[in-house]
């Protein structure tokens, strides 16, 4: 997944990751860099100065000699000390405000994606899990990282200049020595990282065992079922199996960094045998042979610190590589460059020869289907699990285009459209619907951002799902927090903890949600009574007929009775409609909608006769 990155892709990953530091925060950026830069001379100046002051300190009267050296050395003392506080300063503001504005984009990014293929791909959810580690302090660290390699270069290069004055042969050897250490941490980086990439659907099935451990959803089966020590168990299986990757990565790290710490040693000490052989026999002074050793030890701290800085800035490059690839993903449907414009819906939305599967590798689950929505009509889509109905609905929200055949919004094929431009013209309420930790307010007005204070129409959408009368008898009406998991401290009195619903409770809520947008061209329901109560559910009905006059709504329910007014009723069965027609002339066809609602109405007869032979 993490692979070898060319030069050229090296290059545009540092000047984009410099480019977004800067856009983050300029003043740091720029200052941190000339901290890195004074801090990169200091230990050649010291190196210098002490040669002076010890060569001097030889010559009789030299005491007014020696007060430039030594006024130097105090200089760059109080230089030494400071430029580690600044430097460390510098660097938590850069990072924090590069950390905010890389996690922005990474999640504008993720936002652009208008389809649902990306974030339903295991892939693409391994990618973005090394991207969110990135994001956090990625960019930061490479730009650190690349600052360190240009002040360790300064030092570098102040010392070797020092050596070569000196003997240039010793310059070369202690050079030389440092390849060794480049190319291992080179390629000790570039395991972490793919370390990193092999790691993600190890950590991602683990986090998702812990999250399911205290999961509220989950609480109640994993009590009942006796099924935490299981998700334990396989969390911890994860743990192990990561922790072993891991493992095995450090001991490759321990064996090369031990030796490649003898190597230097080795270097070091054979120098200054060198040195002091050069020395004994007078072709040194004193001053020369610190100079040497201070020049000796320099380079090898520098080249050390250059290398470690290089294996992680390359390590930091390569999972930035991965974030630059998440945040510039782009849209994952097809949208033209001057999209076609969404009109109000005047005729009707048809299906024409839609044939869908959720991938290449994936069964058909729409086979041909023709089917029209009729404007101002109420279409009911009915049929077995499985049928294909939630699909349909996908694909009329354009989540995923059709893969053969195309929708028509009015005869534009919806993917001339934009996305965000047709969506806004639907309002639906999902089978799976949002229960958002949130207050009730917030809960029913994200159906329309635009109207997220209209406590107006939040409380007219709430009458239309009969929700009123149920957020009027919670603690704090509309502005009740509906969660456990967080406490509700905004309120007057603070820290009281939130509210939970029952499912039909929450059902109104989201239906509330939908109704938000009830002036929309098309209302779309999937299962929109399934957790109300029979009197919540005629109710609901009720006003759903009352209100849908005009408006084009698409109704899908296993209720039959729920449904039987609808303008037509289409039939789904093994992704085609196998019949269509109302309520009637279905009955008449005697097809499967007429063997279906039998079913159902004989269930509850046959509850009737029950209930009234026990009453008898
Ligand atoms: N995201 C997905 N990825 C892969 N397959 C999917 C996905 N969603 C649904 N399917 C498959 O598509 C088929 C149709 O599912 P769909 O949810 O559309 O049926 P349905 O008619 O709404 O069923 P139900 O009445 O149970 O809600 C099923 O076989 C299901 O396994």
């Amino acid at each position: 997944m993490i692979e070898r990155l060319s030069p050229r892709q090296v290059g545009t990953n540092l000047v984009a990751a410099l480019r977004l530091t800067l856009t983050a925060a300029p003043g740091a950026t720029i200052a941190y860099a000339l901290n890195s830069a004074v801090s990169g001379l200091m230990p050649v100046a010291a190196a210098w100065l002490t040669k002076l002051l010890l060569d001097r300190l030889g010559a009789p009267g030299a005491w007014p000699a020696l007060l430039g050296p030594v006024s130097g050395l105090v200089v760059l003392g109080v230089l030494m000390g400071v430029s580690p506080a600044v430097g460390q300063y510098l660097h938590g503001r850069l990072n924090r405000a590069v950390a905010i504005l890389s996690m922005d984009r990474l999640y504008h990014s993720v936002g652009q994606l208008n389809g649902m293929g990306h974030i339903e791909d295991p892939q693409f959810r391994d990618q973005l899990v090394v991207a969110q580690q990135a994001g956090r302090g990625g960019p930061g660290r490479l730009v650190e990282h690349a600052f360190g390699i240009a002040r360790g270069m300064l030092t570098l290069s102040g010392f070797v200049v020092a050596l070569f004055l000196l003997d240039p042969w010793l310059a070369l050897v202690v050079l030389l020595a440092g390849a060794p250490a480049l190319a291992a941490q080179l390629r000790l980086s570039r395991e972490r990282a793919t370390l990193l990439g092999r790691l993600a659907p190890l950590e991602r099935r683990e986090l998702h065992y812990a999250d399911l451990l205290v999961s509220l959803p989950a609480a109640k089966e994993l009590r009942l079922l006796g099924l935490g020590p299981l998700f334990r168990e396989r969390m911890v299986r994860e743990m192990r199996a990561a922790g072993g990757e891991q493992e095995q990565q450090d001991r490759r790290e321990a064996g090369a960094e031990t030796a490649l710490a003898v190597l230097a040693s080795v270097v070091t000490g054979a120098s200054l045998l060198w040195a002091v052989w050069l020395a004994a026999n007078g072709h040194l002074t004193v001053g020369d042979v610190a100079m040497l050793i201070a020049a000796v030890a320099g380079v090898q701290a520098s080249v050390q610190a250059i290398v470690a800085l290089v294996a992680g800035a390359h390590e930091a490059l390569l999972l930035f590589h991965q974030f630059r690839a998440v945040t510039d993903i782009g849209p994952d449907l097809s949208v033209p460059e001057i999209p076609a414009p969404t009109p109000v819906l005047a005729e009707g939305i048809t299906f024409t020869d839609v044939w869908f599967r959720y991938g290449p590798d994936q069964p058909w689950v729409l086979r041909g289907l023709h089917l029209t929505i009729r404007q101002g009509e109420a279409t009911a889509l009915v049929g077995l699990n499985g049928a294909g109905k939630s699909t349909l609905i996908k694909l009329l929200c354009r989540f995923y285009d059709p893969t053969r055949g195309a929708i028509r919004w009015d005869g534009t094929d919806l993917r001339e459209m934009d996305p965000v431009a047709f969506r806004s013209r639907i309002g639906a309420l999902f089978q799976d619907f949002m229960e958002y930790d949130l207050a009730v307010a917030e809960n029913i007005g994200v159906g329309d951002v635009e109207a997220l204070a209209d406590r107006a129409r939040i409380t007219a959408a709430a009458e239309r799902a009969d929700a009123h009368d149920l957020v009027g008898r919670l603690p704090s009406g509309y502005d009740t927090l509906l969660s456990r998991i967080f406490m509700d401290d905004a309120g007057p009195d603070g820290g009281r903890t939130g509210t939970l619903l029952s499912g039909g409770q929450w059902q109104r809520i989201a239906l509330a949600r939908a109704f938000m947008r009830d002036r929309r061209d098309l209302m779309i329901l999937d299962e929109p009574t399934s957790g109300l109560d029979p009197e919540a559910e005629y109710e609901i009905h009720r006003r759903l007929r009352q209100h849908r006059s005009g408006t084009t709504s698409v109704l899908v329910s296993h209720r039959l009775s729920a449904v039987r007014d609808a303008d037509t009723i289409v039939v789904l069965c093994d992704g085609r409609v196998s019949e269509r027609g109302t309520h009637n002339q279905l009955m008449d066809n005697r097809g499967p909608y007429a063997r279906l609602y039998r079913l159902q109405a004989d269930g509850y007869a046959d509850g009737q006769t029950t209930l009234a032979a026990q009453a008898s």
